[in-house]
């Protein structure tokens, strides 16, 4: 069975409420729709409900059994507010400037999965991924022992036999510019624990640079051979390799050449690349060169689950991260 076909199923057994705080744009509505018939989770738009009702008849979207949420009548509103400046008062929040701000979709949707009114939200297809991840970052922070909250792709390239059968899980794409060593360590070790306990997949982690295990000297090779180490000694039970080359990483023959000692090169199915101008424009070639399947960006190491979709994304992406997130929610509470 595929990935996919396994979340799908994982996620209608135990249907999850998932916000989606961009509940007046089309891709969205059309999402909410498929999701509610296939039973994937339960869903909570927010916005106007004139609006929504309004773009629903254009679009001939049914919305019946959706629950549809306006911040500004809700009777939650105050609630909300007075949690969320409560939580940042000490960074300088204050009242009045809770009360503005708790009101914009993506804080009201924050603060619902907060206090669990929704296991998960799901939102990007017109805001940035800063727009969200800072709402997520400064309300539901990061998950105990997790240091850096991050990103991944599940990448299924079609008709490839790279990593499991074509499917390939790249990190980080979306959140952090620019690691340190110690970050990208953190990184390396959440993505393959997301690997094995989302994916069901043994992970064979790469850190990829432009150098193969000394090929080059650089402060860039520098950081990845650090991250490295760091990630080894802090899970010595996990099979992470570098630095490597994309091909060493990947490709056998190539591997068998430039690192023959390795116990991931050839056969990586993750591959953490050393910054964010490389992971996200990696992610983004292989997705429009090689016609891949590109899930997410999935977020790892938040202590609830909240996810970004990219703003290209089409309502198949929306329904595909929804259910993960939901999955992600099942799986959270499972090892809680
Ligand atoms: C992630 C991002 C939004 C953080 O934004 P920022 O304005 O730099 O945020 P700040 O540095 O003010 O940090 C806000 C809070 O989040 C925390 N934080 C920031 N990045 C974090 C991370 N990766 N993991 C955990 N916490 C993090 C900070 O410690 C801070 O916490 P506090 O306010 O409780 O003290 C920013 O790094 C970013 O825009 N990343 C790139 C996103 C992007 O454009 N991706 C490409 C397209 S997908
Ligand atoms: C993940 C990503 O690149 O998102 P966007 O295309 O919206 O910037």
């Amino acid at each position: 069975m595929r990935l996919m076909e396994k979340i799908y199923e994982m996620a209608k057994a135990n249907k999850q409420r998932i916000v989606l705080p961009e509940g007046e744009e089309e891709r969205t509505i059309v999402a909410a729709q498929k999701i509610y018939e296939q039973g994937l989770a339960t869903v909570i738009l927010i916005g106007n409900k004139e609006r929504i009702a309004a773009k629903a008849r254009e679009l001939d979207a049914d919305l019946t059994g959706i629950e549809i949420i306006d911040p500004e009548t809700s009777e939650n509103l105050q609630k909300y507010t007075t949690a969320f400046y409560e939580l940042r008062k000490n960074k300088g929040m204050t009242k009045e400037k809770a009360e503005i701000i708790v009101k914009d979709p993506l804080y009201f949707g924050t603060m619902m999965v907060k206090l669990d009114d929704a296991e998960g939200m799901v939102s990007g297809a017109i805001h940035t991924t800063g727009d969200l991840l800072r709402p997520g970052l400064q309300i539901i922070k990061t998950a105990p022992g997790v240091s850096v909250v991050s990103s991944f792709f599940i990448m299924m390239v079609p008709g490839s036999t790279y990593g499991e059968e074509g499917m390939l899980l790249f990190s980080d794409c979306a959140v952090n510019p620019n690691p340190t060593a110690e970050q990208l360590a953190s990184i390396a070790i959440a993505t393959a624990d997301t690997a094995k306990l989302l994916c069901k997949i043994d992970p064979k982690v790469a850190m990829l640079s432009f150098s193969t295990m000394g090929s080059a000297e650089s402060e860039l090779v520098t950081k990845v051979r650090t991250g490295t180490e760091l990630a080894k000694q802090m899970r010595p039970d996990l099979a992470i390799d570098g630095e490597l080359q994309l091909d060493a990483a990947i490709v056998k023959k190539v591997a068998d050449l430039k690192a023959p000692d390795s116990n991931v090169a050839g056969k990586a199915n993750v591959l953490i690349f050393p910054d964010l101008q490389s992971g996200n424009i990696g992610y983004k070639l292989v997705q429009r060169f090689a016609k891949a399947e590109a899930i997410g960006p999935i977020c790892q190491g938040f202590a609830k689950p909240i996810n970004d979709l990219s703003r290209g994304c089409s309502e198949e992406d929306i329904v595909n991260v929804v259910a993960l997130t939901s999955v992600q929610a099942i799986i959270k509470k499972e090892n809680a």
